[in-house]
C-alpha cells in the first residue's frame, strides 16, 4: 500500500529545468519511482540501459529537492573530494536526540562533522583499549558464531543475515562500550532489531524525502520510528551514565571512556565536544557506529556466503589458499591477509557484487557550484550510483558475472586494486569504518569457510540474487546447510 502511495505521487509529479550553463538532462519521476521500487534488481537489464541513455549526470526535481545523480566515478572522485560537496540532506527527524538539531557524524556538517569525524577516525585506527583490539572483539564473535553454527548440525539454516547481524552489532557494542553480551541475548536481540526495523523498511522513500515525515508521519512510518528511535536512545545512554561514574582518566577502556576524556579537556565553547553538547554528540556517534557499521557489514557476509555456495568451485579455491597459510590448524588472523591475494580478490568482488549502498549516503552541495559547464545550485542533494559504477560495461568485463579472479594478475598470485570499486564511497565523507569492515569481513569469512563446507539447501526458497528492498541491499530468504569439515 505504501509503496504504490509513493509511486502515484512521484508519477504525478512534474520534472523541470533549471537555468543553467550546460543544459541538464532531467529525468522523469516516473522513472525516478521505478529506480527507488527496483533498487534491489538495479543490477541486471533495461534500467541500466535507461541509464545510458540520460548519461554520467542528470538531475531530478521534485517537490523542495533537486537531486543531481552521478553515474560516473571519476565524477563522483572530483565532486566527493571537494568540501563543497560534503553536506547531508536534512535528517534531524532521526537524530536520537529529537531537540531539532542534528548530532553526530552521518548527518552532520562543517566545523562540528570535521572535529566528530577526526577524533573517532583516530581513536578506531590507534585502537587498543581496555584488554584486547578490536581483532581480539570480532574473533570472539566470530568463534560464537561458529559454535552456533555447529550446533545446528547439518540442518539447513535460514538465517544467515541474522546470525551476522548479532556477531557484528556485538563486536561493535564491545569497541564502543566495552559491555558484551552472548549473541543469544535478549537485550541484544532487542537492541539489533527493533531500532533498525523500521528505518530499513520505510529504505526509499526516506532516502529520497526525508521531508515526507512531516507531512504524513503516520503513512511514512515515521511515527514508529521515532518510538524505535527514543527507546534505542535509552539504551545508548545507560552505557554513557556508567562510563561518567567509572572513568579513569589514565586507561582508557573503550571508546565511550576515550570520548569522555575528550569532552573533559574541552573547553572551547564552538568545539562538538563541550559539556552538554558533547555527550549529546557522543550518544549520536555510538548510534551512527551502530547503524552505520553492523547492517552493512552483516548484509555483505550474507551475500557472500550466498556467492560460495553458489559457486562450489569458487568455495574450494578459497578454502584452499586458507589452508595453505593456516594447515587448518589455527584460525586466521587479520596479519594473514596480506599473503592471501584469491581471498582479497573475493571480498573485492562480494562487494562490487553485491553493492550493498548502492547509492552511498547522499552529499548536499554547500555552495552554489560550477561542474564540468554545469551550474548546481546550494543545497542540490547528490546521490553517486556506485551500483552503476560497479556494473558499468565500459569498465568492467562481464560485469553481470560473479568473477573474483577479476582482481587477480594473470598468474593469480597478486590482488589488484581497480579503481572503480568504490564501495565505501570516496573524498571527504569515504566510510570511516572501512578498515574495522574490511578486517571484520576477512576474519568471518575465512574462519567459517576454514571450518565448514557451505551447502545451498535445495528445499529452501531460491530468490538468485535478488535483494530486498531497503535502504541496505541484502538477499532474499535463503537457506544453507553448514557442513563440518574439520570434525
Ligand atoms: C561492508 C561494510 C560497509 C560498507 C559497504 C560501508 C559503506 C559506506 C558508505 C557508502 C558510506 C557513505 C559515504 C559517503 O557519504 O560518501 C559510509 C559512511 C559511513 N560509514 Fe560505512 N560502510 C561499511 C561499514 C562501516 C563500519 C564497520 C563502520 C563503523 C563502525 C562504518 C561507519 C561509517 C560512518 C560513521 C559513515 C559516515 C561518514 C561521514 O558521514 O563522514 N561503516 N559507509
Amino acid at each position: 500500500m505504501r509503496r504504490s502511495g509513493l509511486l502515484r505521487i512521484l508519477e504525478e509529479a512534474q520534472t523541470e529545468k533549471c537555468s543553467s550553463r550546460a543544459s541538464w538532462t532531467t529525468v522523469s519521476w516516473k522513472y525516478a519511482a521505478n529506480e527507488v521500487r527496483t533498487l534491489g534488481t538495479l543490477r541486471s537489464g533495461k534500467l541500466r540501459c535507461d541509464l545510458e541513455e540520460y548519461g554520467p549526470l542528470y538531475k531530478l526535481n521534485f517537490g523542495p529537492m533537486n537531486m543531481v545523480v552521478v553515474s560516473d566515478r571519476k565524477m563522483v572522485k572530483e565532486m566527493f573530494s571537494n568540501p563543497a560537496f560534503s553536506g547531508r540532506m536534512d535528517f534531524k527527524e532521526y537524530d536520537p536526540i529529537l531537540d531539532g538539531k542534528v548530532h553526530g557524524i552521518v548527518n552532520t556538517e562543517g566545523e562540528h562533522w570535521e572535529e566528530l569525524r577526526r577524533f573517532t577516525l583516530r581513536q578506531l585506527r590507534d585502537f587498543g583499549f581496555g584488554k584486547g583490539t578490536m581483532e581480539d572483539s570480532i574473533m570472539l564473535e566470530v568463534h560464537e558464531l561458529i559454535d552456533g553454527l555447529q550446533e545446528c548440525g547439518e540442518k539447513p539454516v535460514d538465517n544467515v543475515k541474522r546470525r551476522f547481524l548479532l556477531a557484528n552489532v556485538n563486536a561493535l557494542w564491545a569497541i564502543r562500550t566495552g559491555i558484551r553480551h552472548k549473541q543469544n541475548d535478549k537485550e541484544l536481540l532487542n537492541m539489533s532489531e527493533k531500532a533498525f526495523g523500521g528505518i530499513l523498511e520505510s529504505g526509499g522513500v526516506i532516502l529520497f524525502m526525508p521531508w515526507i515525515v512531516n507531512i504524513f508521519p503516520k503513512w511514512s512510518g515515521y511515527d514508529k520510528i521515532k518510538r524505535a528511535i527514543l527507546e534505542f536512545t535509552d539504551y545508548l545512554r545507560k552505557p554513557v551514565i556508567d562510563h561518567k561514574k567509572t572513568r579513569q582518566d589514565i586507561f582508557d577502556r573503550d571508546f565511550t571512556d576515550a570520548f569522555l576524556k575528550e569532552i573533559d579537556k574541552t573547553t572551547d565553547p564552538n568545539s562538538a565536544f563541550i559539556g552538554k553538547l558533547g555527550e549529546e554528540n557522543l550518544i549520536a556517534t555510538l548510534g551512527d557506529l551502530h547503524f552505520a557499521g553492523s547492517e552493512t557489514t552483516a548484509s555483505t557476509l550474507s551475500w557472500m556466503i550466498l556467492y560460495l555456495c553458489k559457486f562450489p568451485e569458487i568455495l574450494k579455491t578459497f578454502q584452499d589458499e586458507i589452508e595453505s597459510i593456516t594447515g587448518n590448524a589455527r584460525s586466521t588472523t587479520v596479519s594473514d591477509r596480506a599473503k592471501m591475494p584469491y581471498t582479497e580478490a573475493l571480498i573485492a568482488e562480494t562487494l562490487r557484487y553485491s553493492s550493498i549502498a548502492p547509492q552511498a549516503v547522499e552529499h548536499k552541495v554547500l555552495k552554489d557550484q560550477e561542474y564540468n559547464g554545469y551550474f548546481i545550485p546550494k543545497d542540490t542533494v547528490i546521490t553517486a550510483n556506485l551500483n552503476y559504477i560497479h556494473f558499468d560495461p565500459k569498465i568492467w568485463t562481464d560485469p553481470e558475472n560473479f568473477r573474483p579472479n577479476r582482481f587477480l594478475s594473470p598468474d593469480g598470485k597478486t590482488f589488484k586494486k581497480h579503481d572503480a570499486l568504490i564501495p565505501f564511497s570516496t573524498g571527504k565523507r569515504q566510510c570511516l569504518g572501512e578498515s574495522l569492515a574490511r578486517d571484520s569481513l576477512f576474519l568471518f569469512a575465512t574462519n567459517i569457510a576454514q571450518r565448514f563446507d557451505i551447502v545451498f539447501d535445495k528445499n529452501g526458497p531460491d530468490n538468485g540474487f535478488e535483494s530486498e528492498l531497503a535502504f541496505i541491499l541484502t538477499p532474499k530468504p535463503f537457506s544453507v546447510i553448514f557442513k563440518d569439515r574439520l570434525a
